[in-house]
């Protein structure tokens, strides 16, 4: 934990903040944010972890709570000086009904605001998701992240109790990898179930952005310090999270880590033609519709991941640098070290 001759004096509140992103946010802050005096941690499911970390400079505040639910918002938001707000439902396997993803996600950021609003919180940063931009399959989980997106910088400028204006902002990552990636522990999980070999489905060409999550982490960190200081710059933007990993299709970054622990990825003489696998998805979506009565079926493969899986995402930007010094701090080779040493400690839990 940093140690500061600066004065601790601010409360934050994380939201979501036992999630992976949210944990990664909560220990960057305690490390590098050496105004805080209070560190509220609000989520529907705490971690065992939060214990350790009461023991530093800086109160470290659980709180058991649900984003749909307003008065338990407004409870935790009252008094903080900055709240990023990072609960989410992340429902890419379709574990979760539409209108529950509406709730966590619109309705629950509606409450975030409306607390600001209502007991006086200026400072509103919001992890949103690269989906906004697309490919919005209409009904999906990121359609909603484009609705919370909105509404979060659309609430930019309103008064809050003792009339000052709100300021908020976006931060827009794509697909966050490191320690705590559960569909990355889902894919080491499947390769050790299928002798160690990962089948390519997804052809190498096709190449996403991706993002180290302490990268994500100390962009949140960063952002909320500039709010304050440069509120008539950064209220009301949007920063894309980028940092030096390399385009990779989904599959062969993965195995920039899965690789290095024993998987290998088999390339299938003749991929898998598109129709084929398009097939295949919408029948595991019809499945997974068939089956919901009874039970939970939700593999990797449907139309949204076979869909998202086949859609380039590049990012070019350097706002956040601009705006407020932004720069990764950590290296593409200190990022991939990490993951691998996290992936590396589950082969160890799975033996
Ligand atoms: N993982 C990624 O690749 C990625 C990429 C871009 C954006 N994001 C965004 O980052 C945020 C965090 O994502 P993550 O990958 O850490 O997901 P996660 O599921 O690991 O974390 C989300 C956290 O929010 C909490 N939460 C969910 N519903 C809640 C509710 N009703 N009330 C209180 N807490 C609730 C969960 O318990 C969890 O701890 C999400 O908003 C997501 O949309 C994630
Ligand atoms: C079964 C195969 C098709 C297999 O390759 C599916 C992989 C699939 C689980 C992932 C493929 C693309 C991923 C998404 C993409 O990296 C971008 C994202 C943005 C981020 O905001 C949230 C996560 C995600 C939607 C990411 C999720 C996993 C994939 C769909």
């Amino acid at each position: 934990m940093a140690e500061s001759t600066e004065v601790r004096k601010l409360v934050y509140l994380v939201t979501g903040g036992c999630g992976f992103l949210g944990e990664h946010v909560v220990r960057m802050l305690l490390q590098r944010e050496p105004r805080l005096s209070e560190l509220r941690v609000f989520d529907l499911h705490l971690g065992p972890w939060l214990e350790e970390l009461k023991t530093g400079p800086v109160q470290v505040t659980a709180i058991q709570g649900d984003v749909t639910e307003a008065h338990e918002v407004a409870a935790a938001v009252a008094g903080a000086h900055v709240v990023i707000h990072a609960a989410g439902l992340v429902d890419v396997f379709g574990r979760a009904s539409p209108k529950t993803i509406h709730e966590v996600n619109v309705q629950g950021t509606k409450n975030v605001i409306e607390a600001c609003v209502q007991t006086g919180t200026r400072f509103l940063v919001y992890t949103s998701s690269m989906e906004v931009v697309g490919p919005n399959i209409k009904g999906h989980p990121f359609y909603r992240k484009a609705q919370a997106e909105r509404l979060v910088l659309e609430a930019n400028g309103r008064e809050v109790r003792g009339g000052l204006p709100l300021v908020t902002c976006a931060l827009r990552p794509t697909g966050i990898y490191g320690e705590g990636h559960q569909i990355m522990r889902d894919f080491y999980h499947q390769g050790l179930r299928l002798g160690g070999r990962l089948f390519r489905a997804i052809p190498a060409s096709v190449e996403h952005g991706r993002v180290y999550v302490g990268n994500v982490a100390w962009m949140h960190v960063l952002v909320a310090r500039e709010l304050e200081r440069r509120a008539a710059l950064v209220g009301g933007q949007v920063y894309f999270c980028y940092d030096e990993s390399p385009y990779k299709s989904y599959e062969d970054f993965n195995m920039e880590f899965l690789g290095p622990c024993g998987l290998r990825l088999v390339e299938t003489r003749l991929l898998a033609p598109y129709w084929l696998l398009m097939l295949l998805a919408f029948l595991n979506a019809l499945l997974q519709w068939l089956l919901r009565p009874l039970l939970l079926y939700a593999p990797l493969l449907n139309p949204y991941t076979l869909a998202m899986a086949n859609t380039t995402f590049t990012v070019s930007t350097d706002k956040a640098q601009r705006h407020f010094g932004y720069e990764p701090l950590f290296s593409w080779e200190d990022s991939r070290t990490r993951t691998i040493r996290w992936v590396r400690a589950m082969e160890g839990s799975a033996q």
